[in-house]
């Protein structure tokens, strides 16, 4: 008989959702979204945590939370060496609490410290996106400080380039598609790490 891949899952939890019926299971271990902004980590993981029915939290939004200010200020007052620092802080202690789902925010997987962090405490998973659909998801907002450039979608472009030998770090690799949904995506996700050794619990 041939091994379990995630395509059975996807196709298990298709199967399910068709007929609404929730996606449960217990996490022995955090699940930490990686990937470039707009791949949909803040989305995506509060979708797969509200089916999972584990704790959602997101690093910018507790270095928010923790500063009182948003991450562009924090980035215009303080500097990135200073928001990465807060972040790498945020990251350990959100991977030292219970397991849920931890989003990131797309430059904390760039660190080795946050790695090996990750890779110890939590499952790493990337979710992948091509240009153009990171593009159309981000192109409308400005609240990304490092996309407060003359021309940001090179920047886009460069920082994917930059970033994506360290992305493919990642444990688990998710591909987003254009016209998924994001409970769709999040379906998905969940049916990748279904076949992580011991990492969902069925309930
Ligand atoms: N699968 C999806 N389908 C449609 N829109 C999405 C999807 N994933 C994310 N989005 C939208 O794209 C934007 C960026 O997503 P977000 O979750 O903030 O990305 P990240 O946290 O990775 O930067 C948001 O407006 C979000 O609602
Ligand atoms: O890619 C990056 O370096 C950043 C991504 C942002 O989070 P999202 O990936 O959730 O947009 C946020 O942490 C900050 O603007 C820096
Ligand atoms: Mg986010």
């Amino acid at each position: 008989m041939r091994e379990m891949g995630p395509e059975d899952g996807i196709d298990k939890v298709r199967a399910g959702a068709e007929q609404d019926q929730p996606v449960l299971g217990h996490l022995t271990r955090s699940i930490v979204l990686v990937g470039m902004m707009g791949s949909g980590k803040t989305a995506v993981g509060t979708a797969v945590a509200r089916f999972l029915g584990a704790p959602f939290l997101d690093s910018d939004h507790e270095i928010e939370r923790a500063a009182q200010m948003t991450v562009a200020e924090i980035f215009a007052r303080d500097g990135e060496p200073f928001f990465r620092a807060r972040e790498s802080e945020v990251l350990e202690r959100l991977l030292s609490g219970p397991p849920g789902v931890i989003s990131t925010g797309g430059g904390a997987f760039l660190s080795e410290t946050n790695r090996e962090m990750i890779a110890r405490l939590g499952v790493s998973v990337w979710l992948k996106a091509d240009l153009e659909l990171l593009w159309n998801r981000v192109r409308h907002k400005n609240t990304r400080p490092l996309l407060r450039t003359a021309d940001p979608k090179k920047t886009l472009t460069d920082l994917l380039a930059q970033r994506l030998p360290h992305y493919s770090k990642a444990q688990v690799v998710v591909e987003a598609e254009q016209g998924l949904s994001v409970p769709d995506m999040a379906r998905k996700v969940i049916a990748h790490l279904r076949v992580v050794d011991g990492l969902i619990e069925e309930v």
